[in-house]
């Protein structure tokens, strides 16, 4: 696809806007004290700033030698404090051959993707086919947002009920175990070509300044979108089932997009950027910069999986492993935080249309092969995620026997 927007300007005019400093309209009255914290289990100096999504000004709580503590988790999720960490053995796919219809070499990527989906749900993919300047742009445009005054960031702030807009350490969801980093969200559906999604989010916002941002996003995530149906593809191949079977029940879906941004973090030992977590959607495409953050449970240890320039990190999510009758993983992973360097990351969650029912595909429950998971929307698996404190290991269990107790016997 070419790429002939110069962006430059977007960026200059949103980069250039005065720093409110809203630092100075805070309760900065930080009294630090010894605080035995219960939380971390360890005897922790932390700050007692008021944490209020409408005024967190990260560039005043990054320099914080202590933080506050509401982002301090408890121990036993936290990091070890260790330099050398090992890592996630997953293995890198070569798309190439598949895009150009490649049957040996086909067969090869389908191999590797079995093995990684049945052990841990991870891989990375190259030659994907997105073009890697909408992939910087895409980057480009989130490192300006973040960048800008808290009160400009707030005019496209998560409202009540809604899943999207920005959200400063989800603190207009919860009171403890902040993630330390700011999000942008928004929804995407490919719809007849006369709408935009993306754009329209964009433009009805934050207005004119950001249509340049809402046409980068539009085309990242209609390249998302093709390379989720791609890999859709490939997964089926890879458990011997219909081809089209994957591809055809997301053809329709409606994904979320998310921008992440980890401010540096004095205590990066006691803080967490995301918690360990099991994606509930289906398939989650994950663009990290250079810096090194995502940790993925194996093995009872936590390994990192470190940036790799032109690749993605692919990993199934708990709607794909009901999907896929439990024979591929969706595993327990996180985003760990550094004092010295800022992380971005865009990951693309792909989900099922609401209503669809989730059911594996008959070949996956011939003979001996029972129903791991009864049928289910993904509505109904979203709605159970957003009800409780947070998504984890057992997410799909814990929802499974709700569904089947809410479930009223002639219902
Ligand atoms: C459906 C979703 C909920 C979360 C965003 C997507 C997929 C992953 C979920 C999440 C990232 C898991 C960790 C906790 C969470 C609250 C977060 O830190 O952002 C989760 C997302 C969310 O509920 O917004
Ligand atoms: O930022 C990352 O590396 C991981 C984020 C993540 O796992 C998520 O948003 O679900
Ligand atoms: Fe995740």
């Amino acid at each position: 696809m070419p790429l002939i927007m110069d962006c430059s300007s977007a960026t200059s005019t949103t980069l250039s806007r005065p720093l409110l400093l809203l630092a100075d309209l805070q309760d900065h009255d930080h009294h630090e004290k010894d605080h035995n914290n219960e939380s971390s289990g360890t005897t922790t100096t932390t700050t007692n700033i008021n944490i209020n999504p409408l005024t967190i000004d990260w560039s005043f709580l990054q320099k914080q030698k202590h933080i506050p503590k509401d982002f301090i988790w408890p121990k036993r999720d936290l990091p070890l404090i260790t330099n050398a960490k090992e890592e996630l053995r997953e293995p890198l796919v070569d798309l190439e051959g598949f895009f150009k219809c490649d049957e040996m070499a086909t067969r090869a990527a389908a191999e590797l993707v079995r093995q990684a989906c049945s052990s841990h749900g991870f891989f990375q993919v190259i030659n994907h086919g997105v073009d890697p300047r909408l992939i910087d742009l895409a980057h480009q445009h989130m490192e300006s947002f973040f960048k800008l005054p808290t009160s400009e960031k707030l005019r496209a702030r998560k409202m009540p009920g809604s899943p999207w807009g920005y959200s400063a350490a989800h603190a207009e969801r919860f009171s403890s175990r902040l993630p330390w980093k700011e999000t942008l969200s928004f929804g995407f559906h490919d719809q007849d070509c006369s709408v935009s999604v993306v754009e329209d989010y964009f433009n009805s916002t934050l207005g004119k300044d950001f249509e340049q941002t809402g046409m980068v996003y539009q085309m990242y995530c209609e390249a998302m979108m093709r390379l989720s149906l791609a890999i859709m593809e490939l997964l089926a191949i890879s458990l011997g089932v219909d081809r089209k079977y994957y591809k055809e029940f997301f053809e329709d879906a409606r994904s979320i997009m998310r921008c992440n941004y980890y401010p540096p973090c004095m205590q990066p030992n006691l803080a967490l950027g995301t918690g360990a977590h099991c994606d509930p959607t289906s398939l989650t495409i994950l663009h990290q910069d250079q810096v090194g953050g995502l940790e993925v449970f194996q093995n009872d240890s936590w390994l990192s999986v470190p940036p790799l320039k032109n690749a993605f990190v692919i990993n199934i999510g708990d709607t794909f492993m009901a999907l896929s009758n439990g024979k591929y993983k969706s595993c327990l992973h996180r985003a760990v935080v550094n004092r010295y360097k800022g992380r971005k990351s865009l990951a693309f969650f792909l989900c099922p249309k609401e209503d669809k029912v989730v059911r594996p595909p008959h070949d996956l429950v011939l003979g001996e092969q029972t129903r791991m998971y009864p049928d289910f929307t993904w509505s109904d698996l979203l709605h159970f995620t957003r009800s409780f404190y947070r998504a984890d290991s057992a997410t799909l269990p814990n929802f499974i026997s709700w569904l089947l107790s809410s479930k009223k016997p002639n219902g």
